[in-house]
């Protein structure tokens, strides 16, 4: 766990057994002991899909699981492979079982990438094959099992952190003509809408015309907003979207989100007020709760921390008002190990990351944002150290797969809406994404 940058959480640790049937059934302890550990099973779930990772095969492999883990897992791959929707996904999957040169306890070798999706298909009107956008589709969709449709709101040479960069931008006619082709099918009913960088304001407008319409469709629908505008370089603010964006976010689109993401910079110009201290980012976020959102999350921020220089602070904020008239109030902070690199998308991540979980877990934004930081601190730790030549590439899979490590359950047919953009033409390399 430590290795993986988990804690364990002892109200929510969950373990996923594998095996053919009649080795689940001869399973039948509520208890699952691992080395030191003893965890109580009080939710089993089945056939949800699974992940393996060789970065987190235990090591040294428990001797008191029964039947002994290096045992059970082989023999899961051919059970799986058997089943038609799953075999494309592993037939390249030929586990091994080896001893640890140093410790000579049983390892299980698995291929660094397997993945068995729980909803396979996906009704796709613009695919991206990208990175930013792969990565962001490829967390929600594939590792976290939502069905997602997509629209590239531009398509650029790289990010526009760089110093030249070129390409298109999605104008609100060309949206429109999409969602038309939508609703004609009568296939626009979504469960949540994810919009992240645009840089044209009538393309935001349009944007907003079509959550208000997808809002009566579904009156549950969530609108997960990073209002992708800006952020501090060396510690001024700029913004890598055209300024007259500002105003529409303000008035139009934030108003309609039911979650927002901002950086520190993105929540400053928002509420029109800087924070310097906790107090005044507290009556930021509230001033950004009055615009509309019942959650805000500033995914990063300069605020001293405790621990020290090595940290960044992100903070939530949840505020709603229940149908009995109670107003419900949360906040969060999070101290995040700070990697001496800067990142760029991984505002994107996280507000995919965050979508997934508070679906997870609708009524505990903390343990949403704790999963949520938890995968992004993982991701940029195996960037920077394949950057540094000091993990083999392909990163992607493997930084993802080795956060999860748990079981889902109960996530049928959800459709999910992603309006963002779609960067570079690098595929999954880690190079493209850190700037030192
Ligand atoms: N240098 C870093 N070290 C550790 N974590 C980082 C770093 N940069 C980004 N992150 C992670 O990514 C998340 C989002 O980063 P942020 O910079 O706020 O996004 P953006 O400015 O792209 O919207 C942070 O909450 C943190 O978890
Ligand atoms: N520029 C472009 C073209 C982007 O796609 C993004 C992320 O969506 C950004 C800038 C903002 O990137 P960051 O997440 O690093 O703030």
């Amino acid at each position: 766990m430590n290795a993986n940058i988990l804690q364990l959480n002892v109200d929510e640790t969950e373990a996923i057994l594998l095996g053919s049937r009649q080795c689940r059934l001869s399973y039948d302890s509520d208890l699952l002991n691992l080395s030191s550990l003893s965890l109580g099973l009080t939710k089993p779930a089945c056939n949800l899909g699974a992940w393996f990772d060789p970065q987190l095969s235990p090591h040294p492999v428990p001797d008191r699981l029964s039947p002994p883990l290096p045992h059970c897992l082989p023999l899961t791959v051919p059970y799986l492979r058997r089943s038609r929707n799953l075999r494309p996904y592993i037939r390249h999957c030929s586990p091994q079982l080896f001893k640890c040169p140093s410790c000579q306890s049983p390892q299980l070798h698995l291929p660094q990438l397997m993945q068995l999706l729980q909803n396979p298909t996906v009704r796709t009107f613009t695919h991206t094959k990208h990175f930013w956008d792969c990565f962001d589709l490829l967390c929600v969709r594939q590792v976290l099992g939502f069905e997602v449709d997509t629209v590239n709101s531009v398509q650029f040479s790289n990010h526009t952190g760089y110093d030249h960069w070129t390409g298109q931008v999605m104008t609100a006619n060309e949206l429109h003509t999409l969602y038309d082709g939508l609703k004609l099918n009568g296939v626009n009913r979504y469960d949540y809408v994810l919009t992240g960088y645009t840089r044209d304001a009538s393309f935001l407008e349009m944007v907003v015309d079509i959550i208000r319409e997808l809002k009566c469709q579904n009156p549950n629908l969530v609108y997960v907003c990073d209002p992708v505008m800006g952020d501090q370089r060396n510690g001024d603010g700029y913004m890598y979207v055209p300024e007259h964006l500002l105003p529409v976010y303000k008035e139009k689109v934030v108003p309609v989100a039911d979650i927002i993401t901002p950086n520190q910079y993105e929540a400053e110009i928002l509420a029109g007020k800087k924070m310097n201290t906790e107090k005044e980012a507290l009556e930021v976020m509230d001033l950004l709760h009055a615009m509309g959102p019942e959650t805000v999350v500033i995914t990063s921020s300069d605020l001293p921390s405790s621990l020290g220089k090595d940290y960044l602070i992100a903070l939530g904020s949840l505020r709603k008002i229940k149908a009995d008239g109670t107003l419900v109030k949360e906040r969060i902070r999070m101290e995040i190990p700070k990697v001496d690199a800067v990142f760029v998308g991984t505002g994107d991540l996280f507000t995919a990351m965050l979508l997934a979980w508070t679906h997870t877990h609708p009524n505990n934004l903390k343990m949403a944002c704790e999963k949520t930081a938890s995968a992004l601190q993982h991701i940029v730790r195996r960037t920077i150290n394949h950057a540094r030549g000091k993990e083999p590439g392909m990163w992607v899979g493997g930084g993802m797969l080795g956060w999860g490590g748990g079981t889902w359950d109960g996530w049928g047919g959800l459709h999910c809406w992603v309006v963002g953009c779609r960067v570079g033409w690098g595929g999954c390399s880690a190079e493209g994404s850190v700037r030192h």
